[in-house]
């Protein structure tokens, strides 16, 4: 295990009350508030974490999902590590508005290989699928994952706690096998001292 721990940028994106701030609260003070309020702007709250050998502090952004506060939120974009695209299960729009807020972050994030970005989506909320509320079938929402880049989906609930810490140690996860990749590509182009172009390119997903 390597004694350096790596800042990994994670920002959370969805429609205004989905249950963004409820996912970070949950995972990082393990605290469920069933009044919380909109957020103005964005906020950010940091854990450390193991995974797969690998000291990391997740530093997870939590933005305002309201239209009227767009212009506080998508300066934070830059700079960010992973994107965790959020809708609620109980909340069609949300989940019809995911290309959106896709479209959104690669715009103003300004990543220089959209195609390779690694996105997470969260399908929140699905506790309430117990008092049949639910809008979204799970299907649904993994066929849009895989049609719109092979995705990982989670279908978690910040009020039980349901898969969050998976859905962020994924997250996690494919930031690293991303930069594995990118480590890949670089060394695989590499020129070698006695003259020889290495040319061969890496297979993705
Ligand atoms: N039943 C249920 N309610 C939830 C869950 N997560 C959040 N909520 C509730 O949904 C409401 C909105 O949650 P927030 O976390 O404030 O939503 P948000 O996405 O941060 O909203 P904005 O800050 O406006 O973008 C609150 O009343 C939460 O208590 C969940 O997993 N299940
Ligand atoms: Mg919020």
């Amino acid at each position: 295990m390597s004694g350096k721990s790596l800042l990994l940028k994670v920002i959370l994106l969805g429609d205004g009350g989905v249950g963004k701030s409820s996912l970070m609260n949950r995972y990082v003070t393990d605290r469920f508030d069933s009044q919380s309020f909109h957020t103005i702007g964005v906020e950010f709250l940091n854990r450390d974490l193991e995974v797969d050998g690998r000291l990391v502090t997740l530093q997870i952004w939590d933005t305002a999902g309201q239209e009227r506060f767009k212009s506080l939120r998508t300066p934070f974009y830059r700079g960010a590590d992973c994107c965790m695209l959020t809708f609620a299960v109980n909340d069609l729009q949300s989940f019809q508005n995911l290309g959106c807020w896709k479209k959104e972050f690669i715009y103003y994030s300004d990543v220089k290989n959209p195609e390779r970005f690694p996105f997470v989506v969260l399908g929140n909320k699905v506790d309430v699928e117990q008092v049949g509320g639910r809008k979204v079938g799970e299907d649904e929402a993994r066929a849009w994952c895989e049609e719109n880049g092979c995705y990982p989906y989670f279908e978690t609930s910040a009020k039980d706690d349901t898969n969050v810490t998976s859905a962020f140690e994924a997250a996690v996860r494919e930031v690293l096998a991303a930069e594995d990749q990118n480590d890949h590509i670089l060394l695989s182009n590499s020129i070698d001292l006695h003259g020889n172009r290495k040319t061969s390119r890496s297979s993705c997903c």
